[in-house]
């Protein structure tokens, strides 16, 4: 017998000067550039309404563009419709056939593609193994659990080998626990078969685990295109910072800038860090939770407010002149006193500069 293989035809997807209108004054996706990478996982990432949804029907092409061009691997799309392109969609409601059991579910876009009876019963048996869902196919959708489905939909897209598979909330229907479960199922089957995959999520710890890159989204434009680490690191301004993992702003004077390395002072506390370009002058600076020093000698006073005690770390909430600021640490044996005064500093990776907004 020979095993049928999914196999995969990944291809980039590129944007190019792409906007998207809907009547005359809705301007859902503003001017953007987008390129993904054939085999990686690219997030669209950003607040309600901020165009993510409208950028992934776009690709499907469910949503025709106003203007600019579209292309998967060498071919222009823009015009195609969706039926022409060779693209999967899994929706965050499953939208699995209730009336169809899980094998006839995963084969149905099989019998449209030219594929043989017993080519599609294999590889449909092939896609719910690649699932983790062998020995399910006669059962109903209404006979799984919430993850289980969303994996039969997940199968159902991947039969079809698309050059591009595209997820819209995929988790959004599951609670915690599988929500982290079925992401890890996905990231792995997107690296093992080397799928182009494009990912909508309105949650970043979501995005954070499973992207090779991330487009931040903000009123129809793009914020910030990187890697997980360069977002959490090197947020552009503080939206981004704000969005992706938590960030206190604080105030700060640039003191002085040398071979963009500027010095800085918080309330009295003096700091080297890059410049990023900015010159000597008001600014501001985002400091991860976990990046600030309790305790630091030269730092800034503060005021421990609250504690609060959460199993494998302590969780301070600190008032300082300038406002308050959120502070996580790992040691929960001697916890800080509320009322407490403390002076505060950062880590050596500490914070990042950010233009004044
Ligand atoms: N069919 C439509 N007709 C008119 N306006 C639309 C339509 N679809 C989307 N919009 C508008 O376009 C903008 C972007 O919507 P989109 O659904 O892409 O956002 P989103 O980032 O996916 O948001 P959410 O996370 O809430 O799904 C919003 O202002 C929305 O109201």
């Amino acid at each position: 017998m020979v095993e049928t293989q999914i196999a995969s035809k990944a291809a980039p997807v590129r944007f190019e000067n792409v906007t998207k209108k809907f009547g005359r004054d809705v301007i859902a996706v503003d001017n953007i550039d987008l390129h993904v990478e054939a085999g990686k996982l690219v997030t669209l990432l950003g607040p309600s309404g901020c165009g993510k949804t409208t950028t992934l029907r776009m690709i499907a092409g469910l949503e025709m563009a106003t203007s600019g061009r579209i292309l998967i691997g060498a071919e222009d799309v823009t015009n195609l419709p969706a039926t022409d392109r060779d693209v999967s969609m899994v929706f965050q409601s499953y939208a699995l056939f209730p009336h169809m059991t899980v094998l006839e579910n995963v084969s149905y876009g099989l019998k449209f593609s030219g594929f043989n009876k017993s080519e599609t019963r294999d590889r449909a048996i092939a896609g719910l193994d690649l699932v983790g869902l062998k020995g399910f196919g006669e059962r109903l959708p209404s006979e799984l659990s919430g993850g289980q489905q969303q994996r039969v939909a997940v199968a159902r897209a991947l039969v079809l080998e698309p050059q591009v598979l595209l997820f819209d909330e995929p988790l959004s229907n599951l609670d915690a626990k599988l929500r982290r479960q079925v992401r890890e199922d996905i990231r792995a089957i997107q690296q093992d078969l080397g799928l182009t995959v494009v990912y909508v999520t309105h949650d970043q710890e979501e995005a954070l685990a499973v992207s090779d890159e991330i487009v931040v989204m903000r009123n129809a434009s793009i914020a910030q295109i990187g890697t997980p680490r360069e977002l959490y690191d090197a947020p552009v301004d503080q939206f981004v910072a704000d969005f992706i993992g938590e960030a206190n702003i604080l105030p700060c004077t640039i003191e002085h800038v040398e071979n963009d390395l500027a010095r800085i002072n918080v309330d009295g506390y003096r700091y080297e860090l890059p410049a990023r370009g900015l010159s000597s002058g008001a600014a501001k600076l985002a400091v991860r939770p976990s990046r600030l020093v309790i305790g630091e000698k030269d730092g800034f006073q503060a005021r421990i407010s609250k504690a609060t005690y959460v199993g494998v770390r302590m969780e301070y909430t600190l008032e300082a002149a300038f406002g308050s600021m959120f502070a996580v640490q790992d040691d929960v044996d001697a916890p800080l006193e509320v009322g407490s005064d403390v002076t505060v500093g950062f880590s050596t990776k500490g914070p990042v500069l950010l233009p004044e907004a």
